[in-house]
């Protein structure tokens, strides 16, 4: 008997698409599955205001194949000279469904992002009356601080105070890495959600580092210890509502990341849902997997869930091409380094 698993069709709250050749290559892969997705605004320049973020939205819809049914939801990146005024317009209007932060230098394309955080507090202030969603990039940026403790210490000194100064903003800790990271999530109150993306669910920093250096395993915030990854997967696994899929599907060329100096991203939106579903089967919660992908993110959100379904189905190791091209550039599929059996049927 084939095994079939049919869920609330999946939104993806935390979206690299890129732009020009990069958004024409990726967006169809996205859209295949997802119905909706949480798109990040760090492109070059980034999307700042409401009319860069409406400009984007339009060049998105033009990429997608023709009767996709997928729904970009904008977000803006926030700088130290963002208009509150602005913002508000922009979700008033309908246009943006979260506000970015970057700490300046913490990512790809951050460098336009916040560096004194009390600059930013007039916005902050008119998102939590409003109730707009603060999306943020959770790692410190000072040369001091390891980067493996950047998540954390960037709850303890930034996050954490910007939610005892903002009473009722609304938070999502995008793609959470860290032990410390879920716990906090879990002691917070209905204003603190989280994104967990399905490479971090998969890779520690061995995985990266033993035997070789893997570039299309390196990705911000970086994989951390076997004791993190653990602690992630319960956190998805048991079904908690403010755990939800982000993928942050991040596609960088080859030539950018097989290089001295890599950059940083997994793009992972071909091949996540299969993924997902060979991962929350081996921990015997496939049970599980329709509220991490289709339920808590919308509940979160307050948005509705989908209608439309999708359908699952396990057989043979699938295949699944090894790259996808973009313009003249070619972009490495995330490989977990296991064969995938489950595939999406049509
Ligand atoms: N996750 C990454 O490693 N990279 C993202 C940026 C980000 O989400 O931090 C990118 O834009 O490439
Ligand atoms: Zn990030
Ligand atoms: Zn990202």
């Amino acid at each position: 008997m084939t095994e079939r698993l049919t869920l609330r069709r999946p939104d993806d709250w935390h979206l690299h698409l890129r732009d020009g050749a990069m958004l024409e290559a990726v967006a169809p892969e996205s859209a295949r599955h997802f119905a909706r997705a949480i798109i990040m605004p760090n492109l070059v320049p980034p999307v700042v205001r409401g009319a860069d973020a409406g400009a984007y939205r339009d060049r998105i819809l033009a990429a997608l194949p023709e009767g996709a049914e997928f729904e970009p939801l904008m977000t803006l990146y926030l700088t130290e000279d963002t208009d509150p005024g602005d913002v508000a317009q922009a979700h008033a209007d309908g246009l943006v469904t979260a506000v970015k932060l970057y700490p300046a230098g913490a990512t790809t394309n951050s460098a336009s992002g916040v560096t004194d955080f009390d600059r930013v507090r007039p916005v902050l202030e008119r998102m939590a009356e409003i109730g707009l969603p603060l999306c943020v990039h959770g790692e410190a940026t000072d040369d001091a601080v390891d980067i493996f403790d950047r998540e954390h210490v960037f709850i303890d000194r930034v996050l954490d105070p910007i939610r005892r100064d903002t009473p009722g903003l609304r938070v999502v800790m995008e793609h959470l890495t860290t032990r410390e990271g879920v716990e906090y999530v879990r002691a917070g109150g209905e204003d603190l959600g989280a994104t967990i993306t399905a490479h971090h669910l998969v890779l520690n920093r061995n995985h990266l580092l033993v035997g070789g250096i893997r570039p299309h395993y390196y990705c911000l915030p970086v994989a951390k210890r076997e004791i993190h990854r653990r602690a992630l997967r319960a956190a998805a696994m048991e079904g908690e509502s403010r755990f939800f899929l982000g993928t942050d599907s991040a596609p960088h060329p080859d030539t950018a990341k097989e290089t001295a100096c890599g950059c940083a991203g997994c793009f992972t939106a071909t091949n996540a849902l299969p993924l997902l579903a060979e991962v929350f089967e081996e921990d015997d919660a496939l049970d599980k997997l329709e509220a991490f992908t289709s339920l808590n993110g919308p509940d979160f959100y307050r948005l509705p869930r989908n209608e439309a379904t999708l359908t699952l189905e396990k057989g043979e190791a699938q295949d699944y091409p090894a790259k996808i091209t973009a313009g003249d550039e070619e972009v490495t599929v995330f490989d977990p380094g296991f064969p995938l059996h489950w595939r999406v049927t049509d």
